[in-house]
């Protein structure tokens, strides 16, 4: 099997403490990115939803118009932040989500950018499930009353490291997803996300484990930090898990970075003491990466 992660790499998921003020979390994300850069990591991942409060009150009053490519500085402010910190980080930089307006279908997407050490944007990936549950006396929440879903996975490949998967917080209870990127070549599955108190405390943990277990590969959920005095409570509890499903480090709920070192003979390892990758049954069940729609940009 082709090596899948080229050589080590530092990972960091930055557990931002968001507001409801737009300049301010462009600039308390920068100073995080780059102390995450300061210490060594080359692909930093920011939360969902970073530059604004997480809800469907606020994606119209926050949302941002990226197309056509690249905008200006007055269309997205967020889309030229986020390519700065990464050339300043000269780290590959997820940059958790936004919300994002499309002028010509007038339609609303969740939306995460990914720039390169050079400032370039590398991928874009519209949050594909949106958000819609309802747990009686618990939690309801639609985004899909304000927003239209993304048509395909994003898979981009990292030239100094290898294929990195990137899909956003509910997208993560759909395993075919990960399963589809982790069969072309993913290292690792990286998902920007808002859990709540309710299915926060239920499943974070066990979906992020199970994608690692499935797919053996290297998972990081970036969470925002919790605000109690938000609208909505996010879980917090950023993780970086191995392709063992091993926890290899979890924050709190408070604002931190979690960081890990991802080496690709871990992956090997694993996958030659369980090698399920290559003991799947084609002739009995259907290979769910053929056919899917994988891609870069939307
Ligand atoms: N922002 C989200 O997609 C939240 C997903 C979530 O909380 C879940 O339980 O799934």
């Amino acid at each position: 099997m082709a090596r899948l992660l080229k050589q080590p790499v530092k990972l960091a998921l930055i557990q931002l403490a968001t507001t409801a003020d737009k300049a301010h979390n462009l600039s308390h994300a920068r100073s995080k990115v780059l102390e995450a850069s300061r210490a060594g990591a080359r692909i930093i991942v920011l939360p969902e939803c970073f530059n604004s409060p997480y809800g469907t009150k606020y994606f119209p009053k926050y949302a941002e118009t990226l197309l056509p490519s690249p905008p200006s500085k007055e269309k997205s402010p967020s889309f030229h932040a986020l390519s700065d910190m990464a050339r300043e980080a000269q780290s590959y930089l997820i940059g958790g989500s936004i919300p994002e307006y499309e002028e010509d279908t007038k339609e609303l997407f969740n939306t995460s950018l990914t720039f390169g050490p050079s400032g370039d944007l590398l991928a874009t990936h519209r949050k594909v499930h949106l958000f819609d549950i309802d747990i009686p006396g618990k939690i309801r929440f639609k985004e899909s009353e304000v927003l239209s879903p993304g048509n395909k996975i994003t898979l981009l490949d990292l030239p100094d490291y290898g294929k990195v998967a990137i899909a956003i917080c509910y997208d993560i209870r759909f395993p075919e997803l990960a399963t589809i990127a982790a069969r072309k070549g993913a290292f690792l599955l990286l998902y920007p996300g808002a859990f709540n108190l309710t299915t926060g405390a239920l499943h974070w943990e066990l979906q992020a484990r199970a994608r690692a277990m499935d797919n053996q590969v290297y998972v990081g959920l970036c969470s925002p930090a919790r605000d109690m005095d938000a609208d909505y409570n996010a879980w917090g509890h950023s993780m970086i898990v191995d392709p063992n499903a091993a926890i290899i480090e979890q924050l709190d709920e408070k604002e931190g970075i979690v960081y890990a070192e991802l080496n690709g003979d871990k992956i090997e390892e694993v996958r030659k003491g369980i090698p399920i990758y290559g003991q799947r049954r084609f002739d009995v069940y259907p290979d769910v990466s053929k056919d899917a729609k994988v891609g870069e940009a939307e």
